[in-house]
């Protein structure tokens, strides 16, 4: 069916109008859709996306995994922190960092000063049905899903409560997108 012109848009349906001031930084556990969904969102913004985990990788020459493996998490943190920093002052884009920046002092400070922070929030049983038994998530690695998720979400809600925006990350992807761009500051657009 041909698109009518006289119709509204529906929200975010088209980049033009919707444009941000700053980068959109997507913040919460592993799960919770922060790479899969913040590359819709990119793609609806007509933003560029970029993913914290594969930019450390991408840093390292190794990944994940291997990084943890290899020099412990310690480093790792170090490597996410000077890579958030980067990203965080690129251009405006979409940025899904890696589920345990934000609980770092640093880089919070740094994403609420220059982001629109959003805190994709789900249930933990839900994250863990996403996460599944795929590997390349070293810390729930051996480990019991629910009881691994349960624990990193008693130690980091009250980081990721200070987000500007908690969105309700339950459902679909779509629907996840969705509620963002209902969500996202009107003087935005
Ligand atoms: N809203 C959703 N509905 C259904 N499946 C989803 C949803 N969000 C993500 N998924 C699926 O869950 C898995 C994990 O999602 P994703 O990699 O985006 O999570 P993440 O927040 O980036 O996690 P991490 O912190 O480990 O990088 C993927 O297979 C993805 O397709
Ligand atoms: O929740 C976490 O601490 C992590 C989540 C992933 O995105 C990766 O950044 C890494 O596996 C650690
Ligand atoms: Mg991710």
């Amino acid at each position: 069916m041909a698109e009518n012109a006289a119709s509204p848009r529906p929200a975010g349906e088209n980049a033009p109008n919707r444009s941000p001031d700053r980068s959109i930084a997507l913040v919460g556990l592993m799960g919770a859709g922060k790479s899969t969904v913040g590359q819709k969102l990119a793609a609806k913004l007509a933003l560029p996306f970029v993913d914290a985990d594969t930019e450390i990788e991408r840093a390292a020459r190794l990944d994940i995994p291997s990084l943890f493996e290899r020099y412990g998490e310690a480093a790792f943190r170090d490597c996410e922190r000077r890579v958030i920093a980067r990203l965080a002052g690129g251009p405006v884009q979409v940025i899904a960092t890696g589920g345990g920046a934000f609980v770092d002092e640093a880089t919070r400070r740094l994403l609420l000063a220059r982001c629109h922070v959003l805190w994709l929030d789900a249930p933990v049983e839900r994250l863990a049905a996403r996460v599944g038994r795929r590997g390349g998530r070293p810390l729930l690695d051996g480990r019991d899903t629910i009881e691994a998720l349960e624990s990193l979400a008693a130690a980091r809600t009250r980081y990721y409560a200070e987000a500007h925006i908690r969105i309700d990350a339950s459902e679909d992807r779509d629907e996840t997108v969705a509620r963002i761009l209902a969500a996202l500051p009107s003087g935005l657009d």
